[in-house]
């Protein structure tokens, strides 16, 4: 016979799912008349147990993140959405020792062992998935269970059943395991692997809202309802709170918040680790492996600092660690190596040298609507590449290595963007170090590409000529406000124009369609910027650092070249203007 447990008959004619296997925990749902179907999670149990601080936290999020996977799962594998998904995670803690299931008998006996004569607790964890409201409840019951001094010849008959193999401690108290347990304090169920009686409790609670409890129409007055004894306010107010944190949405929200928190930590462990040339290090390994130790020697820095930096480059996907061995994972190989094709590293080290210094006076550039340069620099830049770019020679190669690996990475794609086949001649205006011209070159087999570009950076562009050099790349010195351009059928533009004002702008574009042939096209690369000027944040963020530039959407690009008589010929991410 089935008592009708009336939270329970609430859920009659919703599709309610255990995310459990347990044989055990479908057996307590059945038994009080629940009607569901089984389909078992695929999250496998391997959260970092040192990432929780108490034991139940680590059963409370396995058994949320079993529920979520197969509330995720179920619309797209089985066609529909359940009402509710319950997932549920039991572990047995000894002295804050969290004691799983045993992976083979001697692994059982060490475990039985180890509760032999002593109390330990067993901990479930629960979460309830509301798929409609988007809501997760998640809870956790503890019950307090002693076993008696158990002798080997016991421990062993024990463990030769078979028994504690799937078992969360190795021991099933429900079935011969019973004989090792001298007293149970709390809920026997939980033991078993489900906390039924508050499990029920909080279903009362979400489907009898607090004003309907205390006059329950569906049931005659004065029948007394599980749930209502758990309704202080206080308990109303817990069960909001959890309703609030709780939600997909809201945990998106939090984790968005942190990573925006955490950000500039990250950025800063990249720049650290590549300029103490970390990444190197490891690909000259012999093995391309190696240990803490053996890193803090060839970066000559302290144990504690490198394994710390180590450690929180693995987890941001930067390493990879085997045992204690540290490697470069792919993505690291393939931007952070100093002589990889691709190596972001230039880029890196002028973030790191010359955007982070700027950043960290972004509330005065906020504040006084001017660029930091004096402040981080001692030296005002009132022409950003004359004052703060070229004025060293170091900081002139930094900034220019930076251009060069950008324009390797992103080289190939702006060259191939559009068909310039029928054209014969290229300018790079601004080209820096060359490397766009390169790729153009590479990409048009009938194209000869003229590198224009200031006096300074033309003499050191001999630094970064790639050792199959084109001759038809050549390269030509000026400024391209001041001085006459050269005639070319095709104008590159790659991230020149947001370094200047509406008015600069003009002064290029006007110099350029005079320059021109005839039936020439500019091809303008930027980060064109949403025509609500709501995104991209990379465009948005750099702007912040900007001296005169601005960041422009591509119809305001459109209409700065209409004024000087080109035509938008395609409506892209990188733009080619023509002018007839
Ligand atoms: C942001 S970088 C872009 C470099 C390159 N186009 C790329 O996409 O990697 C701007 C370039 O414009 C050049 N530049 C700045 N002012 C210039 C001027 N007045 N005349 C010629 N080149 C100039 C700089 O030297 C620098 O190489």
């Amino acid at each position: 016979m089935v008592l009708m447990n009336p939270v329970i008959s609430k859920l009659t004619g919703k599709l309610v799912v255990l995310a459990s296997a347990s044989p055990r925990r479908l057996e307590i749902l059945t038994n009080v008349g629940l009607r569901f179907e089984v389909v078992p999670s695929w999250f496998k149990e391997t959260l970092d147990k040192r990432l929780f601080k108490t034991p139940h936290e680590y059963a409370v999020e396995t058994a949320k993140q079993k529920a979520l996977e197969v509330a995720k799962r179920m619309p797209f594998k089985h066609l529909k959405t359940p009402d509710i998904v319950i997932g549920a995670d039991t572990v047995v803690v000894m002295d804050g020792l969290i004691l799983e299931k045993p992976v083979d008998k001697q692994d059982a006996y060490r475990m039985l062992s180890r509760l032999s004569g002593k109390e330990h607790s067993v901990f479930t964890g629960v979460a309830i998935i509301l798929c409609h409201e988007k809501e997760v409840i998640d809870f956790y019951e503890e019950t307090k269970v002693k076993f008696a001094d158990l002798s080997d010849d016991l421990l062993w008959e024990y463990i030769n059943s078979g028994e504690p193999m799937d078992k969360a401690g190795g021991y099933g108290i429900q079935a011969l395991g019973g004989m090792l347990v001298e007293y149970v304090h709390g809920d026997f169920l939980n033991v078993v692997g489900f906390p039924l009686n508050q499990f029920c409790k909080k279903l009362g609670l979400i489907f009898s809202p607090p004003g309907s409890l205390t006059h329950n129409s569906d049931e005659p007055q004065g029948t007394s309802d599980p749930a209502a004894p758990d309704l202080t306010s206080r308990g109303t107010m817990q069960m909001q709170n959890v309703r609030e944190n709780e939600t997909e949405d809201g945990k998106e929200k939090l984790s968005k918040m942190i990573e925006l928190m955490d950000g500039f930590k990250a950025s800063k462990v990249l720049f650290t680790a590549s300029k103490l040339h970390v990444f190197d290090v490891l690909r000259s390994s012999k093995t391309g492996e190696l240990q803490a130790e053996d890193v803090a020697q060839e970066i000559k820095a302290s144990m504690k600092g490198t394994e710390r930096l180590l450690e929180a480059c693995v987890s941001l996907g930067l390493l990879q660690r085997t045992g204690k061995e540290y490697a470069n994972t792919a993505m690291s190989r393939h931007f952070l190596l100093s002589d990889g094709p691709l190596s972001l590293q230039g880029y890196i080290q002028h973030c790191n040298e010359l955007v982070w210094p700027l950043f960290t006076h972004l509330e005065t550039a906020v504040r006084e609507g001017t660029n930091q340069h004096e402040k981080a620099f001692g030296k005002s830049s009132d022409n950003l590449f004359q004052d703060a770019y070229y004025s060293r020679h170091e900081v002139k190669l930094r900034f220019m290595k930076a251009m060069h690996s950008i324009a390797k990475v992103s080289g190939r794609d702006v060259a191939t963007a559009f068909d310039l086949s029928k054209y014969k001649t290229a300018c790079d205006l601004g080209g820096c170090t060359g490397a766009m011209a390169y790729e153009f070159a590479k990409a048009h087999p009938g194209l000869s590409v003229t590198m224009f570009d200031l006096p300074e950076v033309i003499e050191m562009s001999g630094h970064f000529r790639p050792h199959d050099a084109d001759d038809r790349v050549s390269f030509v010195a000026g400024d391209f406000f001041k001085d006459e351009l050269p005639k070319a059928d095709v104008y590159i533009l790659a991230r020149i124009l947001h370094d200047w004002s509406d008015e600069k702008v003009h002064i290029l574009l006007s110099k350029i369609a005079k320059a021109c042939n005839p039936g020439c096209c500019v091809l303008v690369s930027e980060i064109f910027l949403d025509e609500d000027r709501k995104g991209p944040s990379r465009g948005l963020l750099q702007a912040l650092s900007m001296t005169e530039g601005r960041q422009r959407s591509a119809s305001e690009y459109s209409l700065l070249l209409k004024s000087h008589g080109f035509t938008t010929a395609q409506n892209q991410t990188l733009a080619p203007t023509t002018r007839h």
